[in-house]
């Protein structure tokens, strides 16, 4: 947490940069060197996403290659959504720490508790999944309590309970229900969100920032993926995207004027 801190104040930026990378061998080395570097003065984190490498030959050594190039200043979030019993997520976090070299994992909660520890190793964080940005249908997450809230507010008092023991333990939500952002929020006044769903599935970037920007104009990483890989430049569209985000939060000068 002290990096992504530390990356957020040098950058002055909330802007987390998902990988998701698409197209032949060739080109996605090629553009995943390009994004990286052309996003990297305004990404607070990066973020790859494991299905998209995985689903190439050598996809374990080119997320590792990947996970290299990012300057080491740059927190990288391993976007596997991980959730198993104690001694399997045991395996998964020493791939995405010893392995990989991530900072930061994505974690399923369904499992309970020891699904998610083994990921809380001192200097890592790990985004619980709470609110998902999927739509529409939500026939788990949107399950009514009888003592009232939702099955998705549970994801969100599980993490705060472990957040509370181990620390470095924030939220998934997505940016396409401001409504529910700002419920998590209410539930985690102080814990990081990761939030993806601006960009490509249309989430409303003022609405979700008004839900979910602590006091301190901080605490959300807004992440966008397909819409920074496909862009002409990504570079421009990042910086233009940290902008917009800034609108919303005091802010101090950025490193890069
Ligand atoms: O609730 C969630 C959790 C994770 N994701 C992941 O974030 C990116 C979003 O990509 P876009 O191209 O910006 O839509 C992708 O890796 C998802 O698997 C999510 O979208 N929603």
């Amino acid at each position: 947490m002290e990096k992504l801190i530390q990356r957020v104040q040098q950058a002055n930026s909330l802007l987390c940069v998902g990988l998701d990378p698409t197209g032949d061998d060739q080109q996605v080395a090629r553009r995943l060197a390009e994004v990286i570097d052309q996003t990297s003065p305004y990404a607070a984190a990066f973020k790859p996403n494991l299905a998209f490498f995985l689903s190439r030959e050598d996809g374990v050594k080119l997320l590792r290659e990947t996970v290299q190039r990012i300057p080491e200043s740059i927190p990288v979030i391993l976007d596997g959504k991980f959730g198993d019993i104690a001694n399997t997520a045991d395996h998964y976090a020493r791939f995405a720490y010893d392995v990989i070299g991530a900072d930061a994992v994505t974690v399923n909660p369904y499992m309970g508790d020891d699904a998610i520890v083994p990921f809380a190793r001192p200097g890592k964080m790990v985004f619980v999944l709470a609110k998902t940005s999927n739509k529409p249908v939500h026939s788990l997450q949107d399950v009514a309590l009888t003592r009232g809230g939702y099955l998705s507010d549970c994801a969100a008092q599980v993490a705060r309970k472990l957040d509370e023991e181990h620390s470095g333990i924030g939220l998934v939500v997505g940016a396409t229900n401001a409504s529910a952002v700002a419920r998590m929020r209410s539930l985690s006044p102080q814990q990081w969100f990761l939030v993806p769903g601006v960009g490509a599935q249309g989430g409303d970037l003022q609405a979700t920032l008004r839900a979910g920007l602590r006091p301190d104009g901080s605490g959300v990483l807004i992440n966008t993926s397909r819409a920074l890989w496909q862009a002409a430049d990504a570079g421009a569209a990042a910086r233009e995207l940290v902008e917009q985000i800034n609108t919303f939060r005091p802010t101090a000068v950025p490193s890069w004027i």
